[in-house]
């Protein structure tokens, strides 16, 4: 599968341009970073690349197909920097969890995701408990790419390199796409086959 962006011009509401004209391509089992200073547009290309915002000009397109065509779960998913902004801070871990269908239990031991977790709500864990479960939620059987905006940026270095190693073995194994969003240059070097500035 190609996730392409393609001639993306955004700008907000308030009237800020960000994305003048960005065209990228990304084969499926590729991991391309993206690197760029804070404000440049990183978190904005995401959005848009998941479908969360649309382009006032340009496409995203999954396989040649406008991505907006894509009915039900989204092949693109997002995990985003801040994992507590992005759980219902009313449901339990476990049913977050199921929010994209039954997890697959190798999923969860792998990510060191404990089972006592499952019955606390989202202030009951650290930041990095938390995105454990985001990321298995962007996850699902049908993901096709996923897009990693600064998945770590709090977390500690052993945390760190035990979610990244996690995230190449496991889009390696099942040939999905990433792109991996990070203001550190060395760490996109080791996690990606190809890195571009924005
Ligand atoms: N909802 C919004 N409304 C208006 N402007 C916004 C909005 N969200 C972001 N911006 C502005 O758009 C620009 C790009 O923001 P974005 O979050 O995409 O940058 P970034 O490269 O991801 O930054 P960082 O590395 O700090 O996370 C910034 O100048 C920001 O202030």
């Amino acid at each position: 599968m190609t996730l392409e962006a393609k001639n993306l011009c955004f700008t907000y509401p308030c009237g800020r341009s960000v994305l003048q004209n960005l065209s990228l391509r990304v084969e499926g089992g590729e991991r391309v970073g993206i690197f760029a200073p804070s404000g440049r547009g990183k978190t904005t290309l995401c959005k848009l690349l998941a479908g969360y915002e649309k382009p006032q000009s340009g496409q995203v397109l999954l396989d040649g197909k406008p991505l907006v065509s894509y009915r039900g779960y989204c092949p693109v998913q997002l995990i985003w920097q801040h994992p507590e902004q992005v759980v219902d801070p009313r449901l339990t871990l476990g049913k977050t969890l199921r929010e994209a269908g039954e997890p697959e239990e190798r999923l969860v031991q792998a990510l060191g995701i404990q089972p006592e977790w499952l019955s606390r709500y989202p202030a009951e864990l650290s930041g990095g408990e938390l995105q454990r479960f985001c990321i298995a939620r962007a996850l699902g059987p049908a993901t096709r790419f996923v897009l990693a905006d600064e998945l770590s940026a709090m977390l500690d270095l052993a945390t760190q390199a035990q979610l990244w190693s996690f995230l190449v073995e496991e889009t390696t194994r099942r040939g999905i796409g990433l792109v991996a969003v990070s203001h550190s240059a060395p760490l996109l070097d080791r996690v990606c086959t190809r890195r571009i500035e924005l």
